[in-house]
């Protein structure tokens, strides 16, 4: 974490300015211009008057007159109308600097190491980074616009500076003095403000989570029969109302440096005022001075008080751009480690070495020194109850989480040093969680888009998937967008027909490692049976690995793993677990029971 100093605000204004100058130049320019033009623009209602009038009470030569009051309205019109234009165009250039980090935030989901996505910390840290990018006022567009809007207050303080000087430096230290004040307690609210930031995102989160569960219907059965509903609205509620309660105590504190602010302000100006009331009265200056001084002296405190709340805005922004870099520096999913070696052809063969591996976060490690090897063409399954590890196990070899301690080999070679996504070509997974994306059948199949697929390819994937009745049957074929979510046209599979369609991408992708971690979840015992032994027909000489529940699904299997708490407790072929009599042989025959009479 870096330090949240001034120093790094200086950081954050760089990364700002550096980001917008290098995807847009016009942003800065434009901007620039705007904040050059809109600190002159006062100073001609302050010279202005004051020429007008002396003209008036002085030499009152007609010609004069008309020229002052035309050359001012004149150079405001044309001030005013660039300042607008030139205000559009730099904001369209801001927008497109702004896509840019929103594309680098998206694009590092992406890409992260996979391990992020189920850890809370990054999930966080992910939420507080799209904060910067949200908010208008806040964030990347927050630092910006406050930076130009600083520059724009800091020349226009330096201009007033110079007319109030004429007047006394004394009037300018006082002035400046009673505008610290206010700053002081506009900076209060502000860190006060800032400090709530993670509690009221933590909340946010809790409110969105709770609301999209309100609103995905395949939730609905549940919540019904077990009255949940009631649960979930109390939940949503109280996640809204512990919202309002900051928000409102952070509006409190804000009301309160207000009023600090126009009790100081009404002071000051009285003060200020009537000084200048002073020396009007005694002729020390003219009616045009008086006039001058005055505007000028409003002008200053707005000038002054604006850039102050600026600068304490631009400090609290430096806190999100903070977050927004740490957020896009979370180093990228590597490769691997070392020089990368090329694959090598098949047959494979893997070996986990030793494996030690505990969750980040957790106390207790999921493997300790586990080890087993999978010979090439071997079919293996690991079978075992709820959280003996076998997912995880899957998650390791995928190189989804790296082992703690040990290593995992492809054909004698530690994976690591080949490089992700070479290694990763080699699998054909289909996990417990069945995800149909929005797009067409064809796309969900090859996981590319259209002109990219094979489409001889697709349709064979899906006859070898049981699915070409279904396929027939729809009016665009495999064109046919699945889900409604971007088509209204677009269709929704039964469970089982899912289960079917990830089959057939199993198949399209044609991996050389088969992984089947329990799709068949939402079917009964028959359906897992046959799906698996189709699916084992299907992959001819490939090495398999096969998770399931349900000991019958996998007995057909070369050689079978037992787990139990992340330790292989039996291996051998299913004849070899069943002659052993042990834990598999124990289950297998309480299984058994359910399906008698129902098996072929
Ligand atoms: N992302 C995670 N973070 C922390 N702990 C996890 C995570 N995923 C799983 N675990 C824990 O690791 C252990 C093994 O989980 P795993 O999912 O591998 O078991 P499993 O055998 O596949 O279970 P199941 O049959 O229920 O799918 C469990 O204690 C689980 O709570």
């Amino acid at each position: 974490m870096r330090t949240k100093s001034l120093t790094s605000t200086w950081t954050s204004i760089g990364y700002v300015l550096y980001t917008s100058w290098t995807n847009s130049r016009r942003s800065i320019m434009y901007y620039s211009t705007v904040t050059l033009l809109s600190a002159i623009q006062p100073f001609l209602l302050i010279l202005f008057p004051k020429f007008i009038i002396d003209e008036l009470t002085g030499q009152q030569r007609p010609q004069q007159f008309i020229f002052l009051i035309s050359l001012m309205f004149l150079l405001l019109t044309i001030i005013s109308y660039f300042t607008g234009y030139l205000q559009n165009l730099g904001l369209t250039q801001l927008m497109k600097v702004l896509f840019t980090q929103i594309h680098a935030h998206t694009a590092q989901n992406m890409n992260v190491d996979f391990k992020n996505t189920e850890d809370a910390i990054y999930l966080n840290q992910m939420e507080q980074a799209k904060r910067s990018l949200k908010s208008v006022q806040n964030g990347f567009q927050g630092l910006f616009h406050t930076f130009f809007a600083c520059l724009a207050g800091f020349l226009a303080f330096a201009g007033y500076i110079t007319v109030i000087g004429g007047l006394s430096f004394g009037v300018i230290v006082f002035l400046i003095v009673s505008i610290g004040c206010s700053y002081v307690f506009s900076l209060r609210a502000k860190r006060y403000e800032y400090e709530h930031e993670e509690q009221l995102s933590e909340l946010e989160r809790k409110r969105k989570y709770y609301s999209d569960i309100m609103q995905d219907f395949t939730f609905g059965k549940e919540i019904r029969i077990n009255s949940f509903n009631n649960t979930l609205v109390s939940l949503y509620h109280s996640s809204v109302q512990n919202r309002q309660k900051i928000q409102s105590s952070i509006s409190s504190f804000y009301f309160q440096s207000e009023i600090i602010d126009i009790l100081i302000r009404l002071f000051r100006e009285g003060i200020v005022y009537g000084y200048l009331a002073y020396l009007y009265l005694h002729q020390r200056i003219t009616i045009g001075d008086f006039v001058m001084y005055t505007t000028a002296v409003a002008g200053f405190s707005g000038v002054l008080q604006g850039f102050m709340k600026d600068l304490a805005h631009l400090r609290t922004q430096n806190l999100y751009i903070e977050e927004l870099r740490n957020f896009l520096e979370i180093p990228q999913d590597k490769q691997g480690e070392g020089a990368m070696l090329a694959l090598p052809t098949g047959p494979y063969s893997i070996e986990f070495k030793e494996v030690s591996f505990t969750y980040p976060g957790n106390s207790q490690p999921v493997f300790n020194k586990i080890s087993f090897i999978i010979p090439p063409h071997q079919r293996l399954a690991i079978v075992g109850h709820n959280g003996a590890g076998k997912t995880t196990l899957i998650k390791l070899l995928c190189r989804l989480y790296e082992p703690d301690s040990g290593e995992i080999t492809l054909n004698g070679i530690n994976i690591k040093q080949y490089a992700k996504t070479d290694y990763w070509r080699l699998f054909s997974t289909i996990f417990q969680e069945i995800r149909v994306l929005a797009f067409s059948l064809a796309e969900n199949i090859s996981l590319k888009e259209h002109r990219e697929s094979d489409a001889l390819r697709i349709h064979d994937s899906l006859e070898k998937a049981g699915l070409s009745e279904k396929v027939a049957s729809l009016k665009s074929g495999i064109l046919t967008p699945m889900q409604k979510f971007l088509d209204d046209q677009g269709v929704e599979f039964s469970g089982g027909e899912n289960q079917r369609m990830m089959l057939a991408r199993a198949l399209y992708k044609n991996g050389e490692l088969i992984i089947l971690d329990e799709p068949t979840a939402a079917v009964d015992a028959i359906a897992e049976f046959n799906l698996y032994t189709r699916f084992n027909e299907m992959i001819g000489e490939r090495t398999a690995l096969y998770i399931s529940h349900r000991l019958s699904s996998t007995r057909f299997c070369d050689q079978i793993l037992y787990m139990e708490q992340g330790e292989i407790s039996e291996a051998g072929s299913h004849s070899e677990l069943m002659e052993r009599r042990g834990k598999y042989n124990q289950m297998y025959q309480i299984q058994a029971q359910y399906y008698k009479g129902s098996e072929a």
